[in-house]
């Protein structure tokens, strides 16, 4: 038996000593995600009340798997697990590296996933003080986040789609809210998203909610001009999909002001 299995192991005899976190060991949770680190984290969520139990997977992305969990209060929430082994190393360390709030960590993959995870939790946290639509963030530890488990509406449970899969019959007020809040984040917030497209927006009671800020950068980091452009670029081709005329001038005008 390797090492791997003997600590997983020993992680479960030992829950029964603590509270224990249900259906981590289920079929349906992939087991890929929990090497014994992981395990141990999501322990130490359960042990808080943050996640009592995880009721299967709502994405496997490149970089993350979302689960659903339910917290001690009986509430949904969603649990983001950064994979060690998949993540572009390469590409967090240059966005850590223009970003002042971070220390640079070497070539420690842990504390480099680490600080990627806290990063989503704090772009998440401003974004959200400021009223916008993201999910509220709870807590990040190590490579988990817990955030708010967003819904498609009331009669449906269902988790929100992205706007690339979603059907809109005002998609003329979701892109105007779509453009406020790039317009609050970049002048208020001071964040520029980076990876803004329709496959980063849910869609949540009829409203856009933004996901998937790990990346999000100051807008004093070199080159987060050059990723505000591109995001504009990328709605506008967006809002196309779902035959609107905005121009770039006009996108960009309600952004970009003083220039
Ligand atoms: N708070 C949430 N509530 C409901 N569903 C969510 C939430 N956060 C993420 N999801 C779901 O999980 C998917 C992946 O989330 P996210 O984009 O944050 O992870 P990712 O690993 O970066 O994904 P990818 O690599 O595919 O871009 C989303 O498209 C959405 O379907």
């Amino acid at each position: 038996m390797n090492k791997h299995y003997i600590d997983a192991d020993k992680q479960m005899r030992k829950l029964e000593e603590t509270k224990r976190l249900k259906s981590v060991e289920d079929k349906q949770v992939s087991s890929e995600v929990f090497d014994d680190k992981t395990l141990k984290v999501l322990y130490k969520l359960a042990n808080k009340g943050y996640i009592r139990s995880l009721n299967g997977v709502i994405s496997t992305g490149k970089e993350a798997n979302v689960f659903l969990g339910i917290d001690d209060d009986d509430n949904p929430v969603a649990v983001k697990i950064y994979r060690v082994m998949t993540l572009d190393f390469k590409k967090i360390k240059e966005y850590i590296a223009g970003d002042p709030r971070f220390k640079s960590h070497g070539n420690n993959t842990r504390q480099i996933i680490t600080a990627w995870t806290q990063k989503e939790f704090k772009n998440l946290s401003r974004l959200y003080k400021l009223g916008l639509r993201v999910p509220e963030p709870y807590i990040a530890m190590e490579n988990v986040l817990v955030m708010e488990y967003l819904e498609y509406s009331d009669d449906d449970n269902s988790a929100a789609p992205p706007l690339s899969k979603a059907k809109l019959d005002n998609a003329s007020e979701v892109f105007e809210e779509i453009i406020d809040f790039m317009d609050v984040a970049y002048n208020k917030a001071h964040l520029v998203h980076g990876d803004l497209s329709r496959y980063n927006i849910l869609l949540s009671h009829g409203h856009p909610y933004i996901i998937d800020v790990s990346q999000s950068t100051l807008d004093s980091h070199p080159s987060s001009r050059s990723l505000l452009e591109r995001d504009i670029k990328n709605i506008l081709y967006d809002s196309k999909k779902f035959k609107l005329n905005l121009t770039y001038e006009y996108v960009r005008n309600r952004i970009i002001k003083n220039d």
